[in-house]
Formats: structure tokens, C-alpha cells, sequence
């Protein structure tokens, strides 16, 4: 079995064939390529060289936008800061996040809710945050496309599905994988095996080798994407939400002999969305589920016990 390469244009005009090859990658396998999103490649090559400038500064520059100073997860996540599997040793990665900023008027905007917490920008990286800012907002529009070619596929409800994913829980992340440290051991990893924990992650990477998928076998299988192209794999939120029908599929990247940048966008609903499994009774709200999977992984926010 192989990781389906799908093209979003034939998916958006309801292409047969790739709505079923769409279907088979989303419940079968939980990773997929996808070409044509209208983001090129040279977009793409700007986006992560913004965020590789950004993680060569001195570290005295990024310190400033450290997310440890703060009480949520915006900013810089210097290396360790992370620990994505408790049976792995926090992972060597740098991370820079930020996400969906609610309007100060929003009602929601008075709960000060983590998931909403304001970006911080580092003011020594001139241009930084128009770049990021800008691909945030292109970043978006495509995984929301994505998730609406789903929910089709699925009959899920296109216009319920839609809106429930407004205001999104959105988080860009820059990944910075440097060379494999001479000091690491087998449970080191750049980002050791997780699973994501929301609904669709839309994933650029700049042409390093790195990422490894465990397919349906078990066996780990590296994923390549160019820039222009995305990775797209699926969270646990998503999984319950749609009573496992979306797979949440591990992942890793263990690192190499060089520097490798990714940029995820992880896609999850509005706070108050009910994701619990189709049929239940019960409430899972996916705020609830993000905020308890944020305290479980970034070491500043873990909470004691
Ligand atoms: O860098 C990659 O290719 C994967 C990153 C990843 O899995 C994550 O940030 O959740
Ligand atoms: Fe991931």
C-alpha cells in the first residue's frame, strides 16, 4: 500500500476517482499527498527560509519570544522543550508556533482561553511576521478546503462541518530539525512517534528527508513532499469525532546529518465543538481535548501529577 498522491483542484470539482482514492487515505492509511492548492513552490520556499532565518539567530534573540516565559504556547520552543511521547525523551527540535488571534470584541475573546492566547513576535527578524502571518491566513484557507472535500466524501454535512470550525483552533508551527546530535540515544528524536492531536494537519517541509509514517503493516515508511506539495495526516480529535472512520496515524522523524525545516498547520474546530463519537451522549468538547494534550507534551505547561 502506498501513500496516495491526490490533486485538490480534481478534488474540489467532485472527481470520482479521487474521492474515492481520498476516502481510502483518510480511513485506511491517515496520510496523503496533495498537489494543486494553489500555493507554489516558490511561496512555499519563502515561507520556510522566513522561519530557517528565523530559527539562525543567536539563541539571546529568540529568548525574548521563549514560550516557557509564558503560560501557553506562543512563540519559540527551544530545543527539549517538548515531549510528545512520555516513553521517548523530550524531542531535539526547536519549534516556533502561532496561532488563531480572536477579534477583541469576539465573546469568546473574555473566556482567555490558551488556545486563543495573543502571538509574540520577535523583533529581531525583520519581515518575520508579515510572512507568517500572511501564510497562516493561505495555510488555513487550504485545510479548510481539505476538511470541506472530507466531510463530502463522508457525508458529513458540509455546511455544519464548516462551521464548526469557526473560530478555528489553528496552531502554525515552524519545526527546526538540526543535524542529528552525536549525543543521541535511541529514544531520541527530532519529534519522536505521536499521533497529532486535533483534526487535519497541513504540513510543508523543505526537501530534507526526514519524516516516517508507520503504515497499516506496521512498518515506518519516509514521506517525502517538495515545496508546493503538502503532507496531510489526520488527529486523534477527528478520529473520535467521526467514530474512527478518520485514521490518526503515527509518525516520527528521528533526524539526519542535516538541518531540516517543516512547517504543520494543525486544523481543529472551535472550542466549543462537541467531538464526541457520532451516537453518544457524551460531551467531549475539542478545546478540553487540546488543552489537556498541550498540558500533556510542552514541559512548561505540564501540569503536576
Ligand atoms: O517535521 C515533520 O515532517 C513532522 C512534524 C510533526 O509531526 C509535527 O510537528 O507534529
Ligand atoms: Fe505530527
Amino acid at each position: 500500500m502506498n501513500i496516495p498522491e491526490l490533486d485538490l483542484e480534481k478534488l474540489k470539482t467532485g472527481d470520482q476517482s479521487e474521492m474515492a482514492r481520498l476516502k481510502l487515505a483518510v480511513g485506511e492509511i491517515g496520510f496523503l499527498t496533495v498537489a494543486n492548492t494553489g500555493l507554489s513552490a516558490v511561496r512555499i520556499a519563502r515561507v520556510l527560509q522566513a522561519y530557517r532565518d528565523f530559527f539562525h539567530l543567536p539563541e539571546a534573540q529568540k529568548r525574548p519570544v521563549d514560550m516557557a516565559r509564558t503560560g501557553a504556547n506562543r512563540g519559540w520552543g527551544g530545543p527539549g522543550s517538548e515531549q510528545v511521547n512520555p516513553d521517548a525523551n523530550p524531542d531535539f527540535k526547536e519549534v516556533f508556533d502561532c496561532g488563531y488571534e480572536l477579534p477583541s470584541d469576539h465573546p469568546m475573546a473574555a473566556r482567555q482561553l490558551g488556545v486563543y492566547a495573543p502571538n509574540q513576535w520577535p523583533d529581531s527578524a525583520p519581515g518575520f511576521r508579515a510572512e507568517i502571518e500572511t501564510y497562516y491566513r493561505e495555510a488555513l484557507e487550504v485545510g479548510r478546503q481539505v476538511l470541506t472535500c472530507i466531510a463530502a466524501s463522508f457525508d458529513l454535512g458540509v455546511d455544519s462541518f464548516a462551521a464548526a470550525f469557526d473560530p478555528p483552533m489553528a496552531l502554525l508551527r515552524g519545526n527546526y530539525y538540526p543535524a542529528r546530535p552525536d549525543w543521541a540515544g535511541h529514544k531520541d528524536f527530532g519529534i519522536a512517534a505521536h499521533t497529532d492531536y486535533g483534526c487535519l494537519t497541513l504540513l510543508a517541509m523543505d526537501g530534507a528527508p526526514g519524516l516516517s509514517v508507520r503504515m497499516p503493516d506496521g512498518t515506518w515508511r519516509d514521506v517525502q513532499a517538495p515545496p508546493g506539495k503538502f503532507v496531510i495526516n489526520f488527529g486523534e480529535m477527528l478520529e473520535i469525532w467521526t467514530g474512527g472512520r478518520v485514521k490518526a496515524t503515527l509518525h516520527r522523524v528521528v533526524g539526519g546529518g542535516g538541518e531540516r525545516i517543516s512547517a504543520p498547520l494543525f486544523l481543529n474546530p472551535s472550542y466549543d465543538t462537541n467531538v464526541a463519537p457520532p451516537g453518544s451522549d457524551q460531551v467531549r468538547l475539542a478545546g478540553e481535548h487540546l488543552t489537556r494534550r498541550f498540558g500533556e507534551t510542552y514541559l512548561h505547561l505540564k501540569t503536576a501529577g
